[in-house]
């Protein structure tokens, strides 16, 4: 049984995968990667190898590679280290799970096999039950996000009394927009005993009111402090200002994502604001546009998350 250890809240940010132009892991940027997130972004939780982080574009031995170097290089300074060790191979996600277990991981993440997919709740239950297993210490998220893998099954069915069957069951990370699916979820769990982290940063706030518990995503990484704000002003009932931050932060999501935005832009992004090199995508993504660059730095600029005296060698002078 995990030990029921520190609940996993606030802010949590999907890490990037640092890589070096000739795409192999940049591991020496982590150390520092840390120390901006907990001093510039005030965001002390992480979850790794995910979505943002391309955990499905690593080999299994790049992935353990990144997962213990966050666990070293995050000790006694992050507060939570989330490995995600989803996979299509049961035998390849109980392998990664029992790695984030020998390493002194908080937590182990899965998403729904995607290929081959489970075609109810219990097949997928019965999955992730194997996965979870093999790490029986650690507790377990199930990590929701339909649009991506495919797997439609709804959240709210599979929370119905899974702690009988993974014992080790922790909480959802919920990357969906249906706010019914995530009201239920809350509602059934009444007893406030799970993490119910919701992974659509542009719409937090409404998140927030139905019940979420905290949140993970990738723009933490560069805009934290500002959804840390938001966090305070609803914590207080602050309500006007809360939503005034919420608005401020969709504006730039908005504008990215008529530019079209996923994990390169979240590079690119990262790699302006931080100055911290984050490299090109691993294919089949590619990096985005000296256009892209452009127009996102003018909008983070415009929009005060960006100062012209930030930009060190995240300046736009060394895209290419
Ligand atoms: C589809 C996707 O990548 N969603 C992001 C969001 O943070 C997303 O980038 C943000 O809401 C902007 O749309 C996260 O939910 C993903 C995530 O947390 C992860 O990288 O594991």
């Amino acid at each position: 049984m995990a030990s029921p250890k520190k609940k996993l809240q606030g802010l949590v940010a999907a890490t990037i995968t640092p890589m070096t132009e000739h795409g192999e892991i940049n591991f020496s940027v982590i150390g520092r990667y840390v120390d901006y997130l907990v001093e510039e972004q005030g965001v002390k939780s992480i979850f790794v190898n995910g979505t943002t982080g391309e955990g499905l574009s690593l080999s299994i031995s790049e992935r353990r590679q990144v997962a213990e170097e966050w666990v070293t290089q995050g000790r006694n300074k992050l507060d939570q280290v989330v490995i995600h060790v989803g996979a299509l191979s049961l035998k390849e996600s109980q392998e990664l799970a029992r790695h984030a277990a020998e390493i002194g991981a908080d937590g182990i993440a899965v998403i729904a096999p995607f290929f081959l997919k489970p075609g109810n709740k219990d097949v997928l239950i019965n999955f992730l039950k194997e996965v979870a297993a093999a790490a029986p210490a650690l507790p377990f998220y199930y990590y929701h996000i339909p649009a991506l893998t495919g797997v439609k099954i709804r959240a709210e069915e599979l929370l119905d009394r899974i702690q009988e069957k993974i014992p080790t069951f922790q909480g959802l990370k919920f990357s969906d927009t249906d706010l019914l699916d995530f009201g239920q979820c809350v509602d059934q769990n009444r007893q406030r005993q799970f993490a119910l982290l919701f992974g659509v940063d542009e719409q937090l706030l409404s998140a927030l009111v139905m019940g979420a518990t905290g949140a993970v995503g990738s723009t933490y990484n560069y805009l934290g402090k500002k959804t840390n704000q938001m966090l305070e002003a609803f914590e207080r009932k602050d309500f006007s200002s809360a939503l005034n931050h919420q608005f401020c932060i969709q504006r730039f999501i908005n504008f990215v994502f008529k530019l079209g935005f996923g994990v390169s832009q979240t590079k690119a992004i990262m790699t302006l604001v931080s100055g911290i090199p984050m490299g090109p995508p691993r294919p089949p993504l590619q990096k985005p546009s000296r256009e892209f660059m452009a127009a996102a730095e003018a909008k983070l600029k415009s929009l005060d998350f960006l100062s012209s005296t930030d930009l060190k060698d995240g300046s736009l002078d060394s895209w290419s």
